[in-house]
């Protein structure tokens, strides 16, 4: 699903590579897990994944995208494949539950009939059903993120890229939160979670993948948060 040989990326201004030499290959179907310490390249990764940084060198491939040679008019389909999720839920304040899911059909261009079906479908999915016409600040942190789950999994992404998507919750809601996304994984997408939560990276067991200074430095099937 994911694949990466020898990428290296260097910010403009910057001078050390955010990420150096890295090779790495995620399955289709799996739950990986990305750790490692602020700055260590986490986000950057999901970027370049998404083609919104430039990898210096190397290659990517995302599904059947080579991303690195993709050609602009090809990277909405790119994005289309992928589905993201943020710490910070990013919701649109403005708009009901239903339209924030709505909109993200909306804007790729899918029709009314499609979306009247896919919404209730996918809230229901991820434990919203019955919340449909509330606003985004009638909700609690969890049922917030259960919205941005939701709109992200909404057009069936092959891929669902999870940045630290508990960090702003209680230990409790985020275990709720990774079993959604366990949820989501079971169903076949492919899922990466950036993550610093150890309870849960020992707790799930899975893959992890973790960077220092943009190398990755482990690699584990059935992965721990660290040793020790
Ligand atoms: N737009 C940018 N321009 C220059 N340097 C950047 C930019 N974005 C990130 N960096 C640098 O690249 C490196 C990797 O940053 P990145 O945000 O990928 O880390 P991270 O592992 O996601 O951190 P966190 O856990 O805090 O989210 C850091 O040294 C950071 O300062």
């Amino acid at each position: 699903m994911i694949k990466l040989s020898n990428v290296t990326m260097q910010y403009a201004k910057s001078t050390r590579p955010a990420l150096s030499d890295l090779t790495l290959e995620i399955d289709k179907g799996e739950f990986a897990f990305l750790i490692g310490p602020s700055g260590s390249g986490k986000s950057t990764f999901f970027r370049l994944l998404l083609k919104e940084d430039r990898q210096t060198s190397g290659d990517t491939w995302v599904g059947d995208f080579h991303v690195n040679k993709l050609k602009g008019r090809q990277v909405p389909k790119l994005r289309q494949s992928i589905g993201c999720v943020f710490q910070d839920f990013r919701l649109l304040q403005q708009k009901t539950v239903a339209d924030n899911v709505a909109f993200a059909l909306e804007v790729i261009g899918k029709p009314a009939s499609t979306i009247r079906e896919a919404v209730p479908e996918t809230l229901e999915y991820v434990g919203l059903a019955g919340k449909a016409n509330r606003m985004p600040q009638e909700l609690s942190g969890g049922e917030m993120q259960r919205v941005a789950i939701a709109r992200a999994i909404v057009n069936r992404p092959a891929l669902l890229l999870a940045d630290e998507p508990t960090g702003n919750l209680d230990p409790e809601t985020s275990e709720e939160i990774v079993d959604v996304l366990d949820r989501v994984n079971r169903g076949g997408t492919t899922v990466v979670m950036a993550t610093h939560d150890r309870h849960i990276v020992d707790s799930m067991r899975r893959r992890v993948v973790e960077f220092n200074n943009g190398s990755l430095v482990r690699n584990d099937d059935y992965g721990v948060y660290g040793i020790g």
